[in-house]
């Protein structure tokens, strides 16, 4: 070593425990997150070979994706869910594991309750059975989604096999231009680099609109890695980070927190480092993003309009365009902000943070949701919605006539009650628009909860700088 190191391969290197080959390396892991869907048959992996959990302190369970969103206290109608969160809590008791309970206050989506309770550090490597874990990278975390049968080995022996990555280095330079969100940043790197760009990469994110978000843009932009493919994203920590885990409850505090806060100011790609590839956006440049299509790259400004199949050359790349837009009931040349909604899902990993409420209800604000439009906001955790409660914006949502929900995954994807029904056209603050996310034949349109909120009172996919100037 002593050469010069990125980020990425900083945290890799301190956590090798053995060379399995010349691409792969044994790690430790130092903090597992569970959720109900990818943990029974790792439980019932360690069962039938009669092992235990390697360190059930270093690992916490919740469930979140089957959970419904309302009626907390009553048992879950859905048999599927109802048995898949039994299972979690079964193993969780069996085997001596942290839950956070569906009544606790503190229950949530799995990567919005890792960061606010502190248990996300900097300089950790982090996994879950679930993709999106690249949200944790925003704290220069080496977070990745593993697979069940990973969950099972991770658990049984708190390492990982895994395969080295190769390194992005994704720069965003300049001030985003107001109304310019991290998620309206996101979906532009990712229009950029394409929906697989970065596949084998771990995406390391800097630059002057990197710098001067706070913890929950950070996180929304990691959070997104993983739709341009990367195993997972990174932002190395700084005084916003040490800041934001001050105030948390299991971060470490005075004394032990000023020893980790100098060891983490370690944590950075050193000037020299080789990164395999990089990307360059000018984030002053920036607009208000909404997606179009099928995938998160399906992407453009909100000024833009639907793209035209008759303009692509490429037969194949052609009709997969035709294919998009007939699935989405668009037309050629349609203005974004022209297209009409059934749905307005506030919520998610991606944008279910206090930070997304209060974005969302500072455009709502004393405004009513279109006549008949459904609005929907779901708190990422208990957390989460207490701080909206106290601050009054779940008056402000309610008064507008959105639905105020309890805290999960809910209308991100179609695993629980909050559904799509076929043909109903969805703006949502979440990260896929696959076919069929929200509910079969549902249409998803992904954007940030300004755009979304504007969307609600306008009817249509909306500009919240439009919808404020034309109140005043
Ligand atoms: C269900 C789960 C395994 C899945 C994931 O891995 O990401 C889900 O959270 C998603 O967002 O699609
Ligand atoms: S909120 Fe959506 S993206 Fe996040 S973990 Fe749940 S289902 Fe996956």
């Amino acid at each position: 070593m002593g050469s010069a190191r990125t980020l990425f391969q900083k945290i890799w290197d301190a956590h090798v425990v053995d060379r399995i080959d010349d691409e792969t390396d044994l790690l430790y892991i130092d903090r597992h997150l569970l959720t109900e869907v990818t943990s029974p048959q790792a439980f019932d992996g360690l069962r039938q070979s009669d092992r235990r959990v390697r360190r059930p302190d270093a690992t916490i369970a919740v469930a979140d994706h089957n959970v419904p969103t309302m009626n907390r206290g009553a048992p879950i109608e859905d048999e599927a869910s109802r048995l898949q969160v039994e299972t979690l809590e079964r193993n969780v008791a069996d085997f001596g594991v942290r839950y956070i309970p569906l009544l606790s206050p503190e229950q949530g989506i799995v990567h919005i309750i890792g960061p606010e309770q502190g248990l996300t550090l900097p300089g950790m490597t982090i996994v879950c059975g679930d993709s999106h874990t690249s949200t944790h990278g925003a704290f220069g975390a080496l977070a990745f989604g593993i697979g069940t049968s990973e969950v099972e080995h991770v658990l049984a022996t708190q390492t990982l096999p895994q395969a080295r990555a190769k390194s992005m280095r994704i720069v965003l330079d300049g001030r985003p231009p107001a109304g310019v969100t991290a998620k309206d940043m996101i979906l532009a790197v990712i229009g950029r680099v394409g929906a697989g760009g970065a596949n084998g990469y771990v995406i390391e994110y800097t630059g002057e609109a990197i710098r001067s978000l706070d913890m929950a843009g950070r996180m929304t932009i990691c959070n997104m890695s993983i739709e341009a493919g990367a195993r997972a994203g990174l932002i190395a920590p700084d005084e916003t980070t040490f800041a934001y885990i001050k105030e948390t409850r299991f971060g470490p505090k005075s004394k032990d927190l000023d020893k980790a806060c100098s060891q983490w100011r370690g944590l950075f790609s050193d000037e020299a480092a080789i990164f395999d590839q990089e990307v360059r956006i000018d984030a002053s440049q920036l607009a208000p993003m909404v997606t179009w299509g099928t995938s998160p790259e399906d992407v453009t400004s909100i000024d833009g309009a639907v793209p035209d199949p008759a303009l692509i050359v490429d037969p194949t790349a052609r009709s997969q365009m035709e294919g998009k837009l007939s699935y989405m009931g668009l037309k050629a040349g349609q203005r974004l902000r022209d297209i009409k909604v059934d749905v307005v899902f506030i919520g998610s990993c991606t944008n279910g943070r206090i930070q997304d409420l209060r974005a969302g209800a500072e455009v709502v604000r004393g405004r009513k949701v279109a006549r008949g439009v459904r609005g929907l906001v779901v708190p990422g955790s208990g957390l989460v919605k207490r701080q909206a409660e106290a601050e009054g914006l779940d008056q402000i949502f309610l008064d507008a006539g959105f639905e105020w929900r309890d805290a999960g995954c809910s209308m991100c994807l179609g695993m629980n009650p909050d559904q799509l029904k076929s043909g109903e056209r969805c703006a949502s603050t979440s990260n896929r628009n696959f076919e069929g996310r929200q509910g079969p034949g549902g249409r998803t349109h992904l954007m940030s909860p300004e755009l979304a909120a504007a969307t609600a009172i306008a009817g249509h996919i909306a500009d919240p700088r439009a919808v404020t100037e034309a109140a005043q």
